[in-house]
Order: C-alpha cells, then structure tokens, then sequence
C-alpha cells in the first residue's frame, strides 16, 4: 500500500535511488557490450566522440537529464497503479469522500505526468538536435579532410552512397540509440517495480495437482520469455533485409538523380528507353526485397499481435477467482491487470524493437563504412608536393595506374615563372594524370615534384561550377568578397560581359551556362584569385580558336609570372607554350622546345 500523505517525499528518496543504482548498471552494461560485441565496439565508434569530456560536458550532462526523466516516467507510472487500486476499491466500498479525494489526486498526477512528458520531449530533441550535428560535422569533415571523397574509388571496397550515409543515417542513428537504450532502461526499471507489485498481490495456482506460489508472477516470466525466444527467431533475417533496403533504395535515388544531371546528353542520344529499363530494374530489386520485408513482417507481427491480445485477459483469469473467492479487492485485480500489462509491455519490449534493432545496426554498420573508408583513403601513399621555391620542378618522377601500368617514368624538369608547358599524347597515356600527381592528388606516383609557393588552380574541361550565385561560381573557391567592380571587368575580359548584370542571381550555372561560357568561367576565376601556378587540362577545347587565343593572352597578360601548365590537342595552342612535354605510352617521354 502506499502512504498518500508522504508521497512526495517518498517519489523523490525513490527517484534518487532508482536514479543512481540505474547510472551504475546502465554505465556498466554500456561497457560490456561495448567491450564484448562487435556491435558494441562499431557503435562506439561512432557515438564515443560526443560523449568525450575533452569536447564538453554538454553531450554527457544532457544524456545523464534524459536517463533521470526516464526514471522518473517509471515512478509516475508506479503511482498511478496505486490510485487504480484504491480508486477502484473506493468505488467497489462506495466510498464518495474517498472517491472525491482520488480523483483530486488524479488532477495532480495527471498534471505532473503531462508536464514529465513535455520537458522529457524537449531534452529528448536536444539531445538529438546537439549529437546530430556534432556528428554531421564531424563525418563531413573526416570524408573531405582525408580526401575520401575522391580517393574513395582507390580503395579496396569502395562505399555506395556516402551522402545517404551522412544525410539519413546520422539521423537514425542518433535518435534510435536514445529511443532504444531509453526504452530497455524504461523496461527493465518496470519490469523491478512492478514485479514487486506483483509479488504482493498474487497467490498460489494449481496447475495440474501442483501448487505453483505467486502464480502470477511466473506466469508472466515464462509467458513472455519463450514468446520473445520465438519473435526473435522469426525476426532474425529482418536484419538482413532491413540493410538491403538501404541498399537498393540509394541505388536506385541515385540512378535517378543521374538522369536527372546527364538529362541533355541522354536525351540527345535519345537514351529513355535504355534508362527506363535500367531505372525499373533497380526499382524492381527494391520491390523484390520489400516483399521479403512484408511477408517476414507478416509472420513477425502476426506473432506479437497474437501474444499480446492473450495477454489482455490472461491477469483476469488468474485473479478473478479469488476476487470472487473475497480474497481480494477489485482494486487488487484492476492493479494487478495494469502491473501485468507493465511487466508484459516491458519484457515484450525486447521482442517488439528487434525490428528497430535490425535497422539500427545496419545504420551502425553504413557509419563505420564510411569511417573506415575514410581511414583507408586517408592511408593511401600520397605523394605530397612541397610548395616552397617559384618554379615547378620534378625529380625522378615516376607515375602509374593503379593496375600498375606505367604512364610516366621517371620525368624530371623545370618550368620556371613566366614559362608555360604543354603536355600532349594520345588519349589514355596519363596527360590528366601527371596533373592529378602534381596537384597531389594521385595516390601511385613516387619521386619529387616542388611547386611554387601560393595558391594553384585547376582547370578542366568541364570546370565545377558550385550551387549558388553566379559571384559564388566565379570567386570559388575563395569565398574572400572581391567588389562588384573588379568581378565585372574580369567576366569582360573573359568575353562574359552579358552575365555583368545576373551577379546575385541563383541559378544551377552548370546547366545554364554553355561548355564553352563555363570554361571562360573558369578563366574569370584565374584572374581573380591570382595563383602562382595553373593547370589548364583541355581547358579551352570548348571555344573557338579566337576565343582561345584572347583567354591565353589574357591570362598572361594579367598574371606574366605564374607557371601555366596545359594539355591539349590543338597546335593553335603551341604559340602560347615554351616547351612540349609529349607522353608517349608505356611511361616514355620527350621534352621539344617550342619557338614562340
Ligand atoms: N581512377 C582511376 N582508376 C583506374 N584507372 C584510372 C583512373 N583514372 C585514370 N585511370 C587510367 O589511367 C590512364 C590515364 O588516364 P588519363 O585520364 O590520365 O589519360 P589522358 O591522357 O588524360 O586521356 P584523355 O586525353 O583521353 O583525357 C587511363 O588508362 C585511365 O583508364
């Protein structure tokens, strides 16, 4: 029985307890499930960071308010199962002042119970709010900092979809680890309690001429531990299918989203029908694999629903006799149906959220995907260019595919300030590559590449024109403010004096411009950002031989002591060189000097 009269004071000496005994067994079993699972340890990995002192108390102090209102959810409920007793025996004594007085404890219990809710939501999302984007930043930054996102085909499994991984499985990581571990601490503290009310109110059964003790209470045990062994066996390849979905859905946002930027070309080669069929294929393995989610789902639902209807009526008929016997109150038996049903919900909360387990660790194996391709990407050889003298030289310089094959072998020159490259061969002998190595960016290349001091810029066939304002795609990628002016007399020079007016205007620019706009775009940002050194790959092959000539003039006319290297086919361009580099496959090379 409860003391009415004492019980605030008894709530908060309970809380406090409940409170502490659950931060110690909670601690606990965090660190054994860490230390002894596999997807402990790879959920560690991910979540660790936040939870980490040296980055703030904020993620701990927050985590440490949720689990108090978790417990304190579990007493309120403990409450409320005492006013159905009583209330109920008032009601079956007639008791009117004792009705009256239930129910003006009920208003309190109600109003405290719905503020509980309200503030446990509100910690609940900042929780999530805080560790999301800690973790948000946190990803993006490993996939750009270690170069993942480029270096990620070099590696040995190359992820699918690191943008799904970033965009939704942050999300659901985060919001499932609290609503699962909340929920398991909300179960077990219910499944205490309310065992313990139980324990009082049951009595002995006899079942088959044997007198079971506390009957109720081993019933409710046994009743819900084999139906979870049974769900849990049903529910197994969920896992499985769950990750597939993932899968097969990015595949297949993917194959649209590629439609949707290659929309011009595939048109031009009238491609619909080909994209059509591959589009509904990668549709049809997603369908396949949802109807292997339903039809589990059918026997895996069909299973909890039947458990738990069963479960409604089951306290009714182990206590209804000895109701009936006077033994005890309506009250006993309502409490004890509202104890059951706890110690039922909680115990099935294991078997229920296994689906939401499944998903949950497929989320957890996607993160460590992408962190371990990061790790990997960050491994890879790089040979990195020191950048200190004025000039461009390479020393020993020996470039390859990554099968190994030789494009470069062993090149070594020097272009000074002022003087200007040109790097040709046939298509394939590595011309872009030898580019990638000198920018560093090339993971199987070996010898010595120094470059000037100061920024350097890449240009290439299709320069990369950011979401944004047309300033955006020209100032990129510094984003330092240049006056409208200065922007303006460059996009003149660039022939680009029509777009002197659309400055702010947002415009998916790579669409909207033509080729050959986009690579006097490129120009414009040269001119701007002033680097030591360019790289120009086929750079120019989208305009006319004119407009060639004046962006090559221009250029050096602006910036007459930066290293300009160039690929390109057309002899038009040797004019604007001093020497050849010629690549001619199998890693052989030749230098010619050009007459300017
Ligand atoms: N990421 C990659 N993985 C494997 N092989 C690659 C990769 N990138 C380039 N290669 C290979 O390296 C070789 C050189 O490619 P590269 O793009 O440097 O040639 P290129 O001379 O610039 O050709 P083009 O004139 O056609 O642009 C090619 O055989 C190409 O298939």
């Amino acid at each position: 029985m409860l003391d009415w009269g004492t019980v605030v004071l008894d709530s908060v000496i309970w809380t406090a307890k409940a409170y502490a005994i659950t931060v110690v067994v909670f601690v606990a079993v965090l660190a054994a499930v860490v230390r002894f699972t596999r997807w402990g340890r790879q959920w560690w990995r991910i979540a660790a960071s936040y939870f980490d002192p040296r980055n703030g108390v904020g993620g701990l102090a927050l985590a440490a308010l949720v689990l108090l209102f978790t417990v304190f959810a579990v007493r309120m409920n403990v409450l409320f199962s005492y006013w159905y007793n009583d209330f109920y025996t008032a009601i079956q004594n007639l008791d009117e002042p004792a009705f009256w007085r239930f129910m003006r404890i009920f208003a309190v219990l109600a109003t405290v119970h719905v503020l509980r809710a309200l503030i446990t939501y509100l910690i609940g999302q900042t929780l999530d709010i805080r560790w999301r984007t800690h973790l948000n930043a946190r990803l993006v930054d490993t996939w750009l900092r270690t170069g993942s996102f480029y270096k990620d085909r070099f590696v040995e499994s190359p992820i699918d979809n690191p943008d799904q991984r970033i965009q939704v499985d942050v999300t659901d990581f985060v919001t499932t680890t609290r609503v699962l571990s909340m929920g398991a601490v909300t179960a077990v503290l219910s499944i205490v309690s309310f065992t313990g009310i139980l324990w009082d109110l049951s009595g002995p059964l006899t079942v088959f001429g044997t007198e079971i003790p506390r009957a109720m209470v081993f019933l409710v045990f046994v009743y819900v531990l084999v139906t979870t062994a049974v769900a849990f066996w049903i529910g197994r390849p969920l896992i499985q299918l769950s990750f597939l979905n993932e899968k097969l859905g990015a595949t297949y946002r993917y194959a649209l989203v590629r439609v949707r930027e290659y929309g011009e070309s595939i048109a031009f080669y009238r491609g619909e029908g080909v994209e059509r069929g591959g589009l509904l294929s990668k549709f049809a393995a997603v369908i396949r694999n949802w109807w292997h989610i339903v039809f589990r789902m059918l026997k895996f639902d069909g299973f909890n629903l039947t458990v738990n209807q069963t479960a409604v009526i089951f306290p009714f008929l182990v206590q209804g006799p000895r109701l009936f016997a006077g033994q005890i109150t309506l009250g006993d038996v309502m409490q004890t149906s509202n104890a059951f049903g706890q110690v039922h919900d909680s115990l099935s909360f294991f078997r229920e959220s296994y689906d939401d387990f499944a998903a949950f660790r497929a989320t957890t194996i996607r993160l460590n995907g992408l962190l371990d391709t990061s790790r990997q990407a960050g491994e890879l050889p790089t040979l990195v260019p020191s950048a200190q003298g004025d000039r461009l030289s390479l020393s020993g310089l020996s470039v390859g595919t990554p099968s190994g094959k030789p494009l470069v072998t062993d090149l070594s020159l020097s272009v000074t300030p002022g003087q200007a490259l040109l790097v040709r061969g046939p298509s394939g002998s590595g011309k872009t590559t030898l580019l990638r190595t000198i920018a560093g960016l090339w993971p199987y290349a070996r010898g010595g590449i120094d470059r000037p001091a100061g920024d350097g810029l890449f240009l290439s066939q299709n320069p990369y024109t950011p979401l944004g304002t047309l300033r955006d795609a020209v100032t990129y990628p510094h984003t330092s403010v240049h006056d409208d002016d200065a922007l303006r007399q460059v996009l003149e020079k660039v022939a680009l004096g029509h777009l002197v007016d659309r400055l702010d205007a947002e415009s998916d620019w790579a669409r909207t411009l033509s080729p050959g706009e986009q690579q006097r775009l490129g120009f414009a940002r040269i001119l701007l950002s002033e680097p030591a050194i360019v790289f120009l790959d086929e750079a120019t092959a989208a305009v006319d031989e004119g407009l060639e000539n004046l962006l090559y003039r221009t250029l050096r006319t602006a910036l007459p002591e930066a290293v300009i290297v160039s690929v390109g086919h057309r002899s038009t361009l040797d004019s604007f060189h001093d020497r050849v580099l010629e690549l001619q496959g199998d890693g052989r090379w030749a230098i010619t000097e050009l007459v300017r």
